[in-house]
């Protein structure tokens, strides 16, 4: 139990949907033993992410004046971004040496989710970097897509009906981030990590890592194992929402980031949440007479926001007034 498992998802995208239980079994026991996996075979190409890359690096460059101009803590639907030190994932140690941006599913200010402020719903603020909008705008549609496709595969092995998550990720409040991590310089900033031991709040994530590392995941028996940078490939990993939805077949995985020294570390996780009024109560292939449902039932929207409470003291003080 010291590597990750690396599943080749290309089968997924052929018409012959006999090819499919083969990955969706390898998928379903990743998500039981580990809660963490690579996929390869998925169809973002390498020009996307270089390009996107390229944006990212560009903007984290950008003088800090110019960033806060879309400061996330300044809104109330989480879109923007958060300078270092917004963000403490693991309350005994420091806060988080990273930096972020945030987007999510664009809603225009007429939307009725908007007007009648939704948590979570609302326009995206972009950098005013040329070509940056359309293309981070695209990217998010393509990493939703390719996560309904696992999620897809996943209906196989546990069962469902195959539009079961296709129908309840619609308008999804999914969040695609990038992340800039700063050289770790000194000893004395070894106990602020990059990003603190965590398990993510929501469904399922796709993260995209540069060539840095830095990357842990908990295995079984507690042990910290890397999780490296592997070319071509995503980490995915579930959350606290798939672990609660699926009555704990599936694992939420604690991992954390420790800053490389000397090098900069750029990632881009996807954050895959259904619709924030989806109904999470135990999946109906989860439960059985032995193995009766565990969790009462809650929605999406009220399950995050508990969890971002936890995450973000400015949100704290938000929840308070
Ligand atoms: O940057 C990474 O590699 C992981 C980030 C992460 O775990 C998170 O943002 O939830
Ligand atoms: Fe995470």
């Amino acid at each position: 139990m010291d590597q990750l498992p690396i599943i080749d998802i290309s089968p997924l995208y052929s018409d012959d949907e006999n090819a499919w239980p083969a990955v969706a079994a390898q998928i379903d026991l990743a998500c039981r033993e580990w809660g963490f996996f690579y996929i390869k075979g998925h169809p973002i190409s390498p020009q996307r992410i270089d390009a996107v890359l390229d944006h990212t690096q560009r903007f984290f460059a950008l003088p800090a004046a110019e960033k806060l101009k879309i400061d996330i803590t300044q809104t109330r639907h989480h879109r923007g971004y958060g300078a270092i030190a917004t963000e403490q994932l693991d309350p005994s140690k420091p806060s988080d040496l990273k930096e972020t941006f945030d987007m999510g599913l664009h809603l225009p200010a007429n939307h009725p989710d908007v007007l009648t402020e939704k948590p979570l719903r609302g326009p995206n603020r972009h950098p005013a970097q040329p070509g940056w909008e359309a293309l981070m705008e695209q990217h998010y549609l393509d990493m939703q897509a390719l996560a309904q496709t696992l999620l897809r595969a996943m209906t196989i092995a546990l069962d469902i009906k195959r539009d079961f998550f296709d129908s309840r990720f619609v308008d999804p409040v999914s969040v695609l981030r990038m992340i800039h991590y700063p050289p770790r310089h000194t000893a004395s900033s070894a106990e602020q990590q990059g990003a603190g031991a965590h398990t993510d709040y929501g469904c399922i994530t796709l993260l995209y890592q540069d060539s840095a590392g830095g990357l842990q995941v908990k295995n079984v028996k507690g042990e910290w194992i890397d999780a490296p940078p592997i070319d071509g490939t995503f980490v995915v990993n579930l959350g606290d929402m798939m672990a609660r939805w699926s009555n704990d077949r599936y694992r939420s995985t604690p991992h954390r980031v420790i800053s490389p020294r000397g090098v900069d570390r750029y990632s881009m996780p996807f954050f895959a949440e259904p619709h924030p009024d989806t109904r999470i109560e135990c999946l109906p292939g989860c439960q059985d007479p032995q193995h009766p449902a565990k969790y009462p039932t809650t929605t999406c929207a009220e399950f995050l926001l508990s969890r971002f409470a936890d995450t973000y003291a400015y949100r704290r003080e938000q929840e308070a007034v």
